[in-house]
């Protein structure tokens, strides 16, 4: 089974949320599968729970609770701190529920002194580490990091929830940690719990179920969003990303609507490089748009000096809208690719498109069906588990990123291969996919492209669907453009 980060799980548990299982549902279902591995340990006995003020704390709150049923055990739990500090409203929840569940001892210490002084430590057939998850940050501070070496002095058998208190699950330095003899995680295996050096701080590992909804892994949600870079309050004019549009000549919509559409995601510095017979045109939109023109009616060769030293400033290239396919059009498009350093390339841009050798990962290509086909020499299959294996054969034999735009979109990059189902029927309306276009050169200027082309299908797709509870049928490209902030907004 293949293991995940920590924060691909906070992912995941977001989509969760975002679908309608709460957080406190999986809590539940994390604490009841701990007390049932308690109770396939021992058939009877003494446990003292230790918990600490976050989520970690709130699944031992509930495994407590579980087990305290049972009249054969007797259960005793301290919380690291004043109940009035607990993080989260389900933690909170679960921790009042324990003054009814007929507990031996629940007592709150936040003093180390007062820790150590504590008689319960002794005695004990089973201590349970619910201290710190997956939500620590650097060394175990005070009263945690008592905490930690009170519980390795014991000689109880210990039982970590998620991980080893002070035991980062992704591999970072360990200061202090918790010695167990068994670690629970949930949902799959976490990376840094499977390094060579790992079983040491964690004994066995055991993963165990806790609801997650199928789609929340393979459906693009909002907790995908949470992995994306963020613009910091300190960040430069250019940090947040410099995207440059290719396009237009044929058309002069398309090339504006994707420059508006990566403002509004979040990049800096949008420029728009068109042929000279429609920059007027093109400026016209917006005043917050630079735009270059190019010499002549179509892109052309004469045109690479000017664009090569444009793709020097620019993080990323986003090539196609409007540009229309004519011959010496094309040939441009291919001479530019091997000189991006990445490139988003859509619409008429992958009309006939011959790939460098090596695209080495650093582009991201949004065909539909037709254009898909076109590209791959295969037709795209009507079965969903079937076109996700073409997408994926194809994205891995090219080194790419796909995104197949359809009801339900497919997006490779050759080893993840995911789904998304935001967006509806009026996104049909001309324009949409520039608008996609334009969402994936801003987040690709600052993200991984699988990442990039992720979200963005899903944000363009949800503020499309904002944009469809307003307008219905009559909505407009520049309409999804409208609502991309408020999809983003407290996210990026
Ligand atoms: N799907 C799941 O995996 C589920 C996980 N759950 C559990 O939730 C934790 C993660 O919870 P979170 O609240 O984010 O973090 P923690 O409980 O690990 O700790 C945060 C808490 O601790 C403080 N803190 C951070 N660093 C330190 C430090 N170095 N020293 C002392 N204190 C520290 C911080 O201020 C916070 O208050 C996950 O591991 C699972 O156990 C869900 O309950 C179910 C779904
Ligand atoms: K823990």
């Amino acid at each position: 089974m293949f293991s995940i980060t920590s924060s691909k799980m906070r992912s995941i548990d977001a989509n969760c949320a975002y679908l309608g299982l709460s957080p406190v549902q999986l809590m539940e279902n994390a604490g009841a599968a701990i007390a049932r591995e308690i109770m396939s340990k021992i058939r009877y006995g003494k446990v003292l729970f230790v918990a600490g003020r976050g989520n970690n704390g709130g699944d031992t709150f509930v495994a407590a609770r579980h087990l305290a049923m049972n009249r054969n055990y007797e259960v005793k739990l301290i919380l690291l701190g004043h109940s009035s500090r607990i993080r989260t409203e389900e933690s909170k929840q679960n921790f009042s529920l324990l003054r009814y569940s007929g507990l031996t001892e629940l007592i709150e210490i936040a003093d180390s002194k007062e820790l150590e002084k504590y008689p319960g430590w002794k005695n004990n057939d089973i201590i349970v580490d619910g201290i710190l998850g997956s939500g620590i940050k650097g060394a175990p501070r005070e009263p945690e990091s008592t905490a930690i070496d009170l519980i390795n002095s014991s000689n109880s058998y210990i039982i970590s929830v998620d991980s080893p208190s002070g035991y980062g699950m992704d591999g970072a330095e360990v200061v202090k940690s918790v010695i167990a003899d068994l670690t629970i995680t949930f949902h799959r295996m976490k990376t840094g719990l499977e390094l060579p050096d790992s079983e040491k701080y964690t004994g066995l590992v055991k993963v165990v179920p806790i609801g997650v909804c199928k789609d929340a892994e393979e459906y693009v949600g909002m907790g995908d969003l949470i992995s994306l870079s963020r613009r910091n309050s300190e960040a430069h004019k250019g940090n947040s990303g410099r995207v440059l549009v290719i396009g237009g000549g044929a058309y002069y919509g398309a090339p504006a609507l994707a420059a508006m559409a990566a403002l509004r995601t979040g990049a800096d510095i949008v420029t728009v490089a068109v042929p000279e017979n429609v920059a007027d045109t093109v400026a016209s939109f917006s005043p917050n748009l630079i735009v270059i023109p190019l010499e002549g009616d179509r892109l052309n060769p004469s045109n690479i000096p000017v664009l090569e030293t444009l793709l020097e400033t620019h993080d990323v290239a986003v090539i196609g809208p409007g540009l229309g396919r004519d011959s010496a059009t094309l040939e441009t498009v291919e001479q530019l690719l091997p000189i991006c350093r990445k490139a988003v390339v859509d619409a008429d841009a992958l009309f006939g498109l011959k790939l460098p050798v090596k695209s080495e990962g650093k582009f991201i290509l949004t065909p539909h069906s037709a254009e898909f086909s076109c590209l791959s020499g295969s037709s795209v299959p009507k079965e969903l588990d079937s076109k996700k294996a073409v997408v994926g054969s194809f994205a891995s034999d090219k080194a790419v990123t796909v995104i197949l735009k359809g009801k339900i979109d497919v997006i490779s990059d050759g080893s993840v291969t995911r789904l998304n189902r935001t967006g509806n029927a009026g996104m049909a309306v001309g324009g949409t996919g520039d608008v996609l276009t334009g969402i994936i050169g801003a987040l690709f200027a600052v993200n991984d492209a699988i990442d990039a082309a992720l979200c963005a299908v899903f944000i363009s797709g949800a503020a499309g669907d904002l944009a469809f509870q307003e307008k219905g049928n009559g909505l407009l490209a520049t309409d999804i453009i409208d609502r991309i902030t408020d999809v983003i907004s407290g996210v990026l």
